[in-house]
């Protein structure tokens, strides 16, 4: 079942245009990463969502159900902001509590809850009696997180909810969190500029850019094959080439490479990953290391090839690359290649 529903939505500030036709289907129990650049209208549309604001066009339906003419406190829509927002002078259990309408079962129950959330997102009990100061700041996404899933919502907006964590703290956060929601198998809209946590946390990917959904498809499928060069530039890092497409292949400064997906014959952009690219050290080899950042698990080297191309690759960390060593360059797989734009 389809929990949530926008169709052609729309929303300007004064002259400027920021969500233009935005349409967007969430199944039931899924979590969906919306992904997009700084300022393209991302909070915009989970504001519009959440009922905070009222859209110029279009609709937002919550289980088959057009809300426009409800209240946000009666959409059944839990949100997490940025920094979580917690009341500064309430216990991390009257935080949550407050969730609950008392209304909710008697004080005991009420309680309950508390304590089911707090295991939930993986938090000791013994935090509960702490007021937010006390907590670091991944603790404390994680308390926002159990008191949007206090009353077990329909919905629940994630607005960049791991942005002000470090990133050992991101991660372990972020591996919390997801966990959780799977476990209360709500359905999920995460709004984030990262690419790793859009592709780890997600069912699907929503990629926003000018004011529209120009992909939505699950992060393998979309990482695999982005419909534009915009899209796959926001999913990860690359080097554009130019090249020639003829008959399912490309030619470019790499040789003549197999497409990920069709390409029009004619000029052609050609967007190659660093993972795509295999380096070994050979005296004689076609390049030259011209830069090499040891990253721990991996090494990023920026390699030159005869012409002057710049290329940047992925390489074995345990091979200590030199700069000014000779290497060759052999290109894995098929590329993704784009018309080119005139
Ligand atoms: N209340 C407002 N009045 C005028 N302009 C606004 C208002 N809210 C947002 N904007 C503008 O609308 C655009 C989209 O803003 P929004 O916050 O939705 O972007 P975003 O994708 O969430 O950005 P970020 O990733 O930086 O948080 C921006 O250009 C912003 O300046």
């Amino acid at each position: 079942m389809t929990a949530l529903s926008v169709r052609d939505l729309h929303k300007s500030y004064g002259r400027a245009r920021v969500l233009d036709g935005v349409s967007l289907d969430v199944a039931e129990g899924t979590t969906t990463a919306i992904l997009g650049a700084s300022g393209c209208g991302k909070t915009t549309l989970l504001r519009l969502i959440a009922g905070f604001d009222r859209a110029d066009g279009g609709t937002i339906a919550l289980a088959g159900r057009v809300v426009s003419a409800v209240p946000p406190e009666k959409r059944s829509i839990g949100y997490v902001a940025q920094e979580g927002a917690l009341f500064p002078h309430l216990t991390v259990q009257a935080n949550i509590a407050f969730g609950l309408s008392r209304a909710a079962g008697t004080r005991a129950e009420r309680r309950h809850r508390v304590a089911e959330l707090l295991d939930l997102v993986r938090l000791d009990a013994s935090l509960a009696r702490r007021h937010p100061h006390e907590l670091s700041g991944g603790q404390q996404q994680r308390v926002a997180l159990a008191r949007a899933l206090a009353r077990r919502p329909a919905l629940v907006l994630l607005d960049e909810p791991f942005s002000s964590l470090d990133t050992a703290l991101r991660s372990a956060t972020r591996t919390a969190v997801a966990e959780a929601l799977r476990a209360e198998r709500v359905t999920t809209l995460l709004v984030t500029h990262d690419q790793a946590e859009a592709l780890s946390l997600s069912d699907e990917v929503a990629v926003l850019t000018r004011g529209r959904f120009t992909q939505v498809a699950p992060a393998r499928e979309i990482y695999a094959a982005p419909v534009d060069l915009d899209t796959a530039r926001l999913l990860g890092p690359g080097t554009t080439l130019p090249g020639k497409a003829d008959a399912g292949a490309v030619s470019c400064t790499l040789g003549t490479l197999r497409v990920a997906q069709p390409c029009p014959d004619g000029d052609a952009t050609v967007f190659v990953r660093p993972e795509q690219l295999r380096v070994t050290p050979a005296a004689g080899g076609n390049a030259v290391v011209r830069a090499s950042g040891f990253l721990g698990a991996d090494t990023v080297l920026t390699v030159e090839l005869p012409d002057g191309t710049l290329l940047d690759a992925r390489a074995d960390a345990t091979v200590a690359y030199t700069t000014g060593e000779r290497v060759t360059v052999d290109v894995v797989g098929a590329v993704n290649a784009y018309a080119a734009r005139t």
